[in-house]
């Protein structure tokens, strides 16, 4: 089988909300191909023998019958084209929509490892693929019905000669057992790679300003190269398969065809059938062949299918909303209980024990790459330690302003809308805007701020939560001199009642803000007077 039961059952609830227009689109497409294939072989029968025998009348009336279907059929396809775009608009909208709620609680340190191209390609690329399953359902339809209907003319004609089919079908059956594993794998493989391309390509265009100010044009040039090698060894392994397996039931299709022409035509000069017995006996043994023909073409189709499925399902399996089940501690601290994590072995923290209480003001300092926004990751719930125990706020409780940065799509005011939307302050909205001075800054998207005003408005961002603990990694970056003080005054009055915690490489400046110092040494040593 091409395509595993588990995966029948998903696709089955995929297309559960579209049921009643899809089972018309099926029903239609099943009395179309019923409709050509009983009527197409006949007519030309019927014409043949009509003109053997010179019954003009009869002819005439045929010929205007005929045309007059054939004219019914081209519209109903037009139709039937319209309602299956329709069908697939809708499955890959809901398939973006569902493996996007999904991204929102994958791993953040997965995330990060695997970049932001990987993720386009998994939440817009495969949905528009597996939407495709709609063109394959259709196509599966026609040919079974062209099939049925097929064999039904032929057997009508001469049960004899349909016989021939018998010889193909359990080859042809085989062979699809054969190739659809390793056309499902290939097609893994395939997709990985793709999305594991489209994030060195997002880095690659990010890097535009970098590469001509060093001339590095052909160093991109070769990472495009290199980095598009794997997908296209996978590319060309799944055309192989499929390619291959193709051929080889063509020739088997054909050496039937022509044993059936053969044989046929020793039954017209035996006089066992007619002329037009003959042709209609021809043609539709070649819609059979046709049909037969697609049918061993979805097997590549159903294959690939099955490997978008079981990418879908095991995405959706990443999904843990392990924030839901953190317990709200009844006084709000954090505290780290022998916690230990590192990154590919280079350890950040090390048996690290530490309690912050409510309202505590904690300045986080340390040389580049110790781990200072590493632990503002396992602070806000981001990472998960690999061991020891993180007992803090849920993250509802918490508000931070992180590295990297960004909104969703929108300018900033949209943004702070949709903020307060989900129950935030407009006037304390408001008030921070006034008072940050980015009024101006409303209208614009994020990414067409100053590096300052994105630091402001990530800061008005972070203290429009009302939350337990805040922090914020850098809120100085970028701020002209004479505004910092001022800026941290409007942290510390928004964040009273709050454990505040800022990461700030500048903090002896401004050490008496704060009654608590956090100095993350490197090597996993972590101090906290
Ligand atoms: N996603 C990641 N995968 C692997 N290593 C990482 C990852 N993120 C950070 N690191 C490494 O972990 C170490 C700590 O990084 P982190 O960003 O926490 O440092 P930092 O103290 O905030 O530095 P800075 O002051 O320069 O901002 C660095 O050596 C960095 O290379």
């Amino acid at each position: 089988m091409p395509i595993s039961k588990s995966n029948l059952k998903t696709a089955g609830q995929l297309l559960a909300p579209q049921k009643s227009r899809l089972a018309l689109l099926l029903v239609l497409t099943a009395i179309q191909a019923v409709f050509f294939t009983v009527v197409d072989p006949l007519a030309l029968k019927w014409l043949i023998d009509a003109i053997n025998e010179g019954n003009q009348s009869f002819f005439m009336w045929l010929a205007i019958i005929v045309t007059s279907v054939a004219t019914g059929g081209r519209l109903l396809i037009y139709w039937t084209t319209l309602t299956r775009q329709k069908i697939k608009n809708t499955l890959q909208e809901q398939l973006s929509v569902d493996l996007a709620n999904s991204y929102y609680q994958h791993d953040c340190q997965e995330i990060t490892h695997h970049g932001r191209g990987y993720y386009i390609s998994r939440l817009y690329d495969e949905p528009k693929k597996l939407s495709e399953m709609i063109d394959t359902l259709v196509a599966f339809t026609t040919c079974i019905f062209i099939c049925i209907s097929g064999i039904s003319v032929a057997i009508w004609i001469s049960w004899e000669i349909t016989l021939a089919l018998a010889i193909i079908l359990p080859c042809l059956y085989l062979l699809a057992n054969r190739f659809s594993g390793k056309i499902s794998d290939s097609t893994k493989q395939l997709q990985e790679s793709e999305a594991q391309f489209k994030s060195i390509l997002a880095t690659v265009v990010d890097s535009y300003k970098h590469v001509r100010l060093f001339s590095l044009n052909k160093t991109a040039q070769s990472t495009i190269k290199s980095g598009l090698q794997a997908s296209l060894d996978a590319q060309y392994k799944n055309t192989r398969y499929s390619a291959l397996y193709q051929s080889i039931s063509a020739v088997f299709l054909s050496y039937t065809e022509l044993a059936v022409i053969i044989v046929a035509g020793f039954q017209v000069i035996l006089g066992v059938i007619t002329i037009g017995s003959l042709f209609a006996l021809t043609r539709a043994f070649s819609l059979i062949i046709n049909a037969v023909e697609q049918l061993s073409a979805l097997v590549p189709r159903l294959a690939t299918l099955d490997a978008l499925l079981d990418r879908y399902s095991e995405f959706k399996s990443l999904a843990t909303d392990a924030d839901a089940h953190t317990e709200l501690t009844d006084s709000d601290t954090i505290s780290f209980n022998n916690v230990d994590f590192d990154f590919q072995a280079k350890p950040i923290l090390k048996s690290t024990t530490l309690t912050v209480d409510k309202c505590d003001r904690v300045l986080i300092s340390g040389p580049n790459g110790a781990g200072k926004s590493t632990l503002a990751h396992l602070l806000t719930g981001f990472y998960t330690p690999n061991q020891g125990e993180i007992s803090k706020p849920a993250m509802s409780h918490i508000s931070a302003s992180l590295y990297p940065f960004g909104l969703l799509p929108g300018t900033l005011g949209d943004n702070i809308d949709r903020i307060i939307a989900q129950g935030g302050d407009r006037q304390k909205a408001d008030e921070l805007i006034a008072k940050l001075g980015i009024l101006e800054c409303l209208d614009k998207p994020f990414e067409r701020l100053s590096e300052g005003q994105k630091k402001k408005c990530q800061i008005a961002i972070c203290l429009l939560k009302t939350a337990s603990v805040y922090l914020l990694d850098e809120p100085l970056a970028n701020i002209d001199d004479a505004s910092k003080s001022d800026i941290l005054q409007i942290i510390n009055d928004y964040t009273q009642n709050a454990a505040l915690l800022m990461i700030m490489h500048e903090g002896n400046r401004f050490s008496h803000m704060f009654n608590r110092f956090l100095n993350i040494e490197g090597q996993g040593n972590v101090k906290l007077v």
